[in-house]
């Protein structure tokens, strides 16, 4: 044996050694130290005039595996730019290589680019060892078909997750760009739009987070620490996201930094889709740190637990996130999408039906409030919002100082029916009429939603407030389906000892629209039937 094979073959052992006790960074420098040993090898060899082909075949054979092996390293440390690039170069050496075939599968898998992962597992069953490693192999195929039609369609059920109580693991999805398109806004710079009708529950969009960071909060002080140390954690997720992939760091520098909407670009919708292939690795690029805190601050979203709060249980979790698509969404506190969070992924529907054209809008923060607080919380969130219900409440003077004192009378505890009252006389004095009536009925949801929960309270108010029904009907149709109205709802179904079978059908019926415009087709008609009818007899919904 030569020196210079006596040296690839310790280097080799070193780092096959490094490689199966999971080191990978050090396992990569190994490698790439061999795969300069063989290039260099490889050469020499060249050079010769009568070049031994057994010889140039095994340093042949000796790059690809060192290829495959850094790969493989490279994509545990989610490096999958430069995964890819190592897997191609194996290929090139060796086509039908299997390690090669089926780890540059996984990597395209986990880029979501289904249908590319899908050539990769069907080439690598034609090569021997594919053979051997038959069920595995098919099992990745079947994974594959399935998110590529989920990734087509949108046909998306998540029905047996959500009747089993949100336990264990979550489905498997695929990134989904539904009707929508991205064009500019009036409300400010970009934002997205329906591309045709939709009826409430329509998925519009699914999409898997750049990054995202969770944890338990505890106690006041102890929360607001550990909410620091995350969001710090999360800059540096997102920073790492952003210095291995290109395509991330295109994506993320299209956002909105808050400032100058006007001017920003409104972006094809091809660069949302994960099939198109990024255009190598980000090396070289320098990251506007700055900048990307701005993108943050301005696009990051909080998960919200809907799943805990439907089920009647108030966690302490909190995660907060970049999803990209539903970054070009803006805010309205008269929305008409609702998102939900399934693992590290947003899946964003109608509320309620929606008219192509239409901007889809959903919310920030707590829309079940009156002016003023909305006021305060958008501007907490850097903006001043310019949705309509904010430009109607803005301007209706006339009413302002009322509404004002009906607030302090709330916060003091006055009756909350006799609040409700007031409001309702307030608006036949002022001609508030149609969505209007629903927009200030929204601002005061709490308070109507006390009256119809309190046995006494609508003893003493019923004749003279409008009914649960008309007013629960009018403040969908300003924020959509709400879980703190379908709260009521199914409350008042208890009372009369209704399901689906029992007395109150037309109410279960509003309810099943209620829950399809929160949850979305993604639960089934008969699934999201037992998911209220176990709302309507846990004594702790
Ligand atoms: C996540 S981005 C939404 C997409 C953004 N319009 C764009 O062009 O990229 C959030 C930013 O959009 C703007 N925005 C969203 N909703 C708004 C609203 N209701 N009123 C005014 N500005 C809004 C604010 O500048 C906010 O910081």
């Amino acid at each position: 044996m030569s020196a210079a094979d006596e040296q690839m073959q310790q280097v080799r052992s070193k780092a096959t050694e490094l490689l199966l006790r999971e080191e990978w960074g050090d396992s990569i420098q190994l490698y790439s130290q061999l795969i300069d040993l063989c290039e260099a090898q490889i050469s020499n060899t060249h050079q010769h005039p009568n070049p031994d082909p057994l010889h140039l075949s095994k340093l042949n054979k000796s790059l690809c595996v060192a290829f495959s092996n850094r790969a493989e390293a490279r994509s545990k440390l989610q490096d999958f730019t430069r995964a890819l690039q190592d897997c191609d170069r194996a290929l090139r050496i060796e086509p039908t290589h299997f390690k090669t075939l089926f780890c540059k599968g996984k990597i395209l898998l986990s880029l979501n680019r289904y249908f590319n992962a899908l050539d990769c597992f069907k080439a690598a069953l034609f090569d021997p060892q594919g053979n051997g490693n038959l069920d595995i192999v098919n099992g990745y195929l079947e994974k594959c078909k399935k998110l590529e039609f989920q990734s087509r369609t949108g046909s998306f059920d998540l029905s047996d997750w959500v009747l089993n109580g949100f336990k264990g693991k979550h489905p498997e999805l695929a990134e989904y760009v539904g009707p929508v398109v991205v064009k500019r806004s009036e409300i400010s710079g970009r934002g997205l739009f329906a591309t045709k009708n939709l009826d409430a529950g329509t998925l519009l969009l699914v999409t898997k987070a750049i990054a995202i960071e969770r944890g338990i909060l505890g106690g006041q002080d102890s929360a607001e620490n550990a909410q620091l140390v995350m969001w710090k954690n999360f800059i540096d997720k997102v920073k790492e996201a952003v210095t291995k992939c290109q395509r991330t760091q295109l994506l993320i520098n299209m956002l909105s930094t808050g400032e100058d909407e006007m001017e920003l670009e409104v972006p094809d919708m091809s660069i949302f889709r994960p099939e198109i292939e990024g255009n190598g690795s980000s090396n070289g690029h320098k990251l506007d740190m700055d900048k990307i805190l701005s993108i943050l601050d301005v696009n990051s979203l909080v998960e919200e637990a809907v799943s805990a709060k439907v089920l009647g249980k108030n966690s302490d979790f909190y995660g907060v996130g970049l999803w990209m698509l539903a970054s070009f969404i803006n805010h309205s506190c008269n929305p008409n999408a609702r998102r939900l969070h399934v693992g590290d992924y947003v899946m964003v529907h109608a509320s309620r039906d929606v008219k192509a054209g239409e901007e889809i809008t959903f919310m920030y923060f707590d829309t079940l409030s009156p002016f003023e607080k909305r006021a305060e919380m958008s501007m907490s969130w850097g903006f001043n919002c310019k949705c309509s219900r904010c430009k109607f409440e803005g301007a209706a003077v006339c009413s302002k100082q009322e509404l004002r004192e009906i607030e302090i009378g709330l916060e003091k505890g006055v009756d909350v029916g006799g609040a409700v009252y007031r409001l309702e006389e307030g608006m036949k004095r002022w001609a508030v009429r149609g969505k209007g009536k629903g927009y200030l009925r929204t601002s005061y949801w709490p308070a109507y939603a006390e009256v119809y929960g309190s046995d006494r309270s609508i003893k003493r108010w019923s004749r003279r407030i409008p009914a649960m029904e008309v007013v629960v009907d009018s403040v969908v149709e300003v924020v959509g389906s709400e879980e703190g109205v379908l709260k009521v709802v199914v409350e008042g179904l208890k009372k009369r000892g209704g399901g689906s079978g029992g007395g109150g059908v037309v109410e279960f019926e509003r309810a099943m629209k209620l829950g399809r415009g929160i949850y979305g087709k993604v639960i089934k008609k008969q699934a999201m039937k037992t998911l209220l009818e176990i709302g309507i007899q846990d004594q702790s919904y």
